[in-house]
């Protein structure tokens, strides 16, 4: 079976600075894929090449066999997207905003669809409330509802759980796992490494747009490894090398100016 997302070599460059350097990475079907990586690292670059937001500058990418470059909007119609601390719009209510979403993607029973997920989600009392005045956490809820109102084969969603409560964030973490169980596929990008240890099936490292490692958490649970500190090991041993690389470069640096001086 073809993987659900593929990229090769794919590149972001913003200038001089590189996001997302060379990263070549597969999802497969039912996977719920963790994409980790400190601050920075290029996750929300990532997601947003995938979803046909931003073109790549090199390097290519495949999602649901589509190229996201050529064909954006034929991708953003399949996947479902949450995309990172975006709130919905401020002048529609959250039933309006469900509704205007449903219309979008053509749902004919969108009215019992938003409803379901107003009671799922436990903010039906919040639906008349225009987006601008719900809390954080609500708003996350209902970007969370319209992601998965089509049920889509695979959805992209940029750290969904950030402004949960604990008692959402089981229950949110519950559904994705129920919906990859299903045979769909969740990429998740995400700094909170227990949610991604509890959950992910599978999960990549970034830092500074490297791919560091990609595998199955699985692995690291049968070597009694937590992800959290596989993590840290990572990133920290990345971060060592790079102080390292940079006074050899230094010293080099000073040893030419003295020569030439
Ligand atoms: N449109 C842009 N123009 C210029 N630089 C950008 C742009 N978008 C992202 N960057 C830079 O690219 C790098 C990667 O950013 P990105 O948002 O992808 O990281 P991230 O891993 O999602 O970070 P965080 O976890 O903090 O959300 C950062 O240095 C960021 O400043």
């Amino acid at each position: 079976m073809p993987p659900v997302i593929l990229t090769k070599n794919l590149t972001k460059n913003f200038g001089e600075l590189r996001a997302v350097d060379s990263v070549t990475l597969s999802v497969e079907k039912g996977s719920l894929f963790g994409l980790l990586g400190p601050n920075g690292s290029g996750k929300t670059t990532m997601i947003r090449m995938l979803t046909g937001q931003m073109k790549e500058s090199s390097g290519s990418a495949e999602v649901l066999g589509i190229d996201p470059a050529k064909e954006p909007v034929k991708v953003r119609a399949a996947v479902g997207i949450i995309p990172e601390q975006e709130t919905p719009p401020s002048f529609l209510t959250a039933e309006e905003y469900l509704s205007f979403a449903g219309k979008i993607r053509k749902i004919g029973d969108i009215e019992e669809k938003a409803e379901w997920w107003f009671d799922y989600l436990d903010f039906a009392d919040k639906k008349d409330v225009l987006c601008k005045d719900l809390s954080r956490g609500t708003r996350q809820k209902l970007m969370f509802a319209q992601a998965f109102l089509h049920n889509p084969d695979l959805a992209l969603i940029d750290e969904p759980l950030i402004n949960l409560d604990p008692v959402m964030q089981r229950k949110v973490k519950g559904f994705l796992k129920d919906y990859t169980d299903s045979g769909r596929t969740i990429f998740l990008s995400t700094h909170i490494l227990e949610i991604a240890g509890e959950i992910c099936t599978d999960f990549a490292i970034l830092h500074k747009g490297k791919l560091l490692h990609t595998g199955k958490v699985t692995e690291l649970k049968e070597k009694d490894i937590h992800l959290d500190d596989f993590f840290m090991e990572l990133v920290e041993k990345e971060i060592i090398d790079e102080i390292i690389e940079g006074k050899e470069r230094g010293e080099e640096g000073i040893v030419e100016r003295e020569k030439n001086a």
